[in-house]
């Protein structure tokens, strides 16, 4: 493997705060040597590769820190270069004086992402995989973390590139028949050949987006909207969900003038919850805001709780609420039925949970209830499963799935072979796409500017 050969880079890689340990790295031909000048201790040049090394960092006489300096020699390094770290104290002060240093000493300050960018230009991981190490930043559960960790491991890059290489061999058949027409049927042999690759290509790609869902949510949370008329219990619930007290509730309804979110992990799930102004007709301006809001909740959230009250008879707003999420992803709570029960239940959609969030009645059917909506009772994400989580992928493979059926109306139409072939082409750079192979240079260069500084 030969490493294209850049300039070396220098970047603090751990956050800008007061941590026990900050991290100074290097990268590049010249880290060693540029290390070598402003270090005491040993000679880092002669140092075996992954290895620890104690001494100072000196700038002529002056110390700047008492340090451990890591040393990771071409091409057995995360950047196929060679790597140095500098294990310093923690202090931003003491972080940004080596980082200047080293840039006087022959460095160049790195773009966010530059490191996992060389990784990926020097062939150490494919741009999914790159995208995975963002990803795995960036996951906030357990279940995120387990998608991303999986990416990063190459899970999808291996499904892509077989997909990949059963396109070529297709492609590389159908011009064998077409070179060597030995058959007098060799048309119908190669469009049936077309036509069974092409199913099989697009099951994969179906199953594969299948799978976005879910790992949508898993990455982004569930959005969740807590709607209801005023006073029946939704900041209750919020709070009691989050178990701790976010929203004001009092017995006075239109307490919630705002909209209020708030994250919640139920079962290694995050549901981003909504708590919603009660929506009821209002001539105060700020609570009118927030009902307003609350619509808007309704609208763009993937689940919808709404909740009633059991102690009341349903009123024509309950009936309106009602009507309004009856094409959403829905559950119907009944709250305080600790309170004797007013509302009739016949008048009610099948499927309500009663629930009294004051004497936590039930509160675990509701998180039941989403695991079989959503995850279909599988809340866990499957070890060996590939996941697709990143939007650029959803679209890619949808625009795959859009050539494959190209091919398959230019069959139906008796379009010749060899325009055909376009198609079945076009997908294959499609798909290279999402692994960087096919990968235009402005797409890389916008992926990476996303990243963190000394990532
Ligand atoms: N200090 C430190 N910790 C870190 C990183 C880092 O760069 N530095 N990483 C950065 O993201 C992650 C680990 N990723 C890494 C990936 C590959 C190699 C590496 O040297 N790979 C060699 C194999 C070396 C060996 O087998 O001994 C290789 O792939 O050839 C190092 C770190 C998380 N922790
Ligand atoms: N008995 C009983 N009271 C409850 C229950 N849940 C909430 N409450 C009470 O109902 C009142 C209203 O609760 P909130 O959570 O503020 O109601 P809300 O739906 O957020 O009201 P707005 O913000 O005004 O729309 C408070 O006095 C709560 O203590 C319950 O399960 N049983
Ligand atoms: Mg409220």
């Amino acid at each position: 493997m030969i490493t294209k050969e850049f300039d070396t880079i220098a970047a603090i890689s751990t956050p800008l705060g007061e941590g026990a340990i900050g991290i100074v790295r290097l990268s590049g031909q010249d880290a060693i040597t540029i290390a070598d000048k402003v270090f005491t201790g040993k000679n880092l040049s002669l140092c075996d590769s992954h290895t620890l090394n104690y001494g100072h960092i000196k700038e002529e006489t002056r110390t700047l820190d008492e340090v451990m300096v890591g040393v990771m020699k071409a091409p057995k390094t995360f950047t196929r270069e060679d790597v140095v770290e500098i294990n310093t104290h923690g202090g931003i002060a003491v972080m940004n004086e080596i980082l200047q240093l080293l840039l006087r000493n022959g460095a160049r300050m790195a773009e966010p992402g530059e490191f996992t960018k060389r990784a990926f230009l020097n062939g150490r991981m494919d741009l999914s995989q790159a995208e995975a190490v963002m990803d795995l930043i960036r996951a906030k559960t357990d279940q995120a973390m387990t998608i991303a960790v999986q990416q990063l491991d190459g899970s999808l890059s291996t499904l892509i590139n077989n997909t990949r290489q059963n396109i070529l061999e297709t492609l590389a058949q159908v011009e064998v028949n077409i070179d060597y027409p030995e058959y007098d049927d060799v048309e119908e042999l190669t469009t049936k050949l077309l036509r069974e690759k092409t199913a099989d290509f697009r099951t994969l790609l179906d199953n594969l987006l299948k799978t976005a869902k879910r790992g949508k949510i898993l990455r982004e949370g569930l959005s969740t909207a807590i709607i209801g008329r005023p006073n029946v219990g939704k900041s209750s619930l919020l709070n009691h969900l989050l178990r701790e007290d976010k929203a004001i509730v009092t017995d006075v309804a239109g307490t919630t003038r705002d909209v209020i979110e708030e994250y919640v992990n139920i079962n290694g799930v995050p549901l981003k919850l909504v708590d919603t102004a009660g929506i009821r007709e209002t001539d105060d301006i700020v609570e009118k805001i927030g009902v307003e809001r609350s619509h808007k909740a309704l609208k763009e959230a993937d689940l919808v709780l709404l909740v009633l009250n059991a102690n009341e008879a349903l009123t024509p707003q309950d009936e309106q609420l009602l009507t309004l999420s009856a094409d959403s992803n829905r559950i119907i709570l009944l709250n305080k039925t600790d309170l004797p029960e007013k509302i009739e239940l016949d008048s009610l959609p099948e499927g309500v949970i009663k629930i009294s969030v004051l004497e936590d009645t039930n509160i675990d059917k509701i998180e039941d209830k989403i695991n079989d909506l959503f995850f279909e009772n599988a809340g866990l994400v499957e070890q060996d499963a590939t996941y697709l989580s990143n939007s650029r992928h959803i679209a890619l493979i949808e625009q795959a799935l859009e050539a494959l059926d190209a091919v398959n109306t230019g069959l139906d139409n008796g379009m010749p072979v060899d325009l055909v072939q376009v198609d079945m082409t076009r997908t294959w750079e499609i798909l290279g796409e999402i692994t960087g192979d096919a990968a235009p240079d402005e797409l890389i260069t916008q992926l990476f500017s996303q990243f963190c500084l000394g990532k």
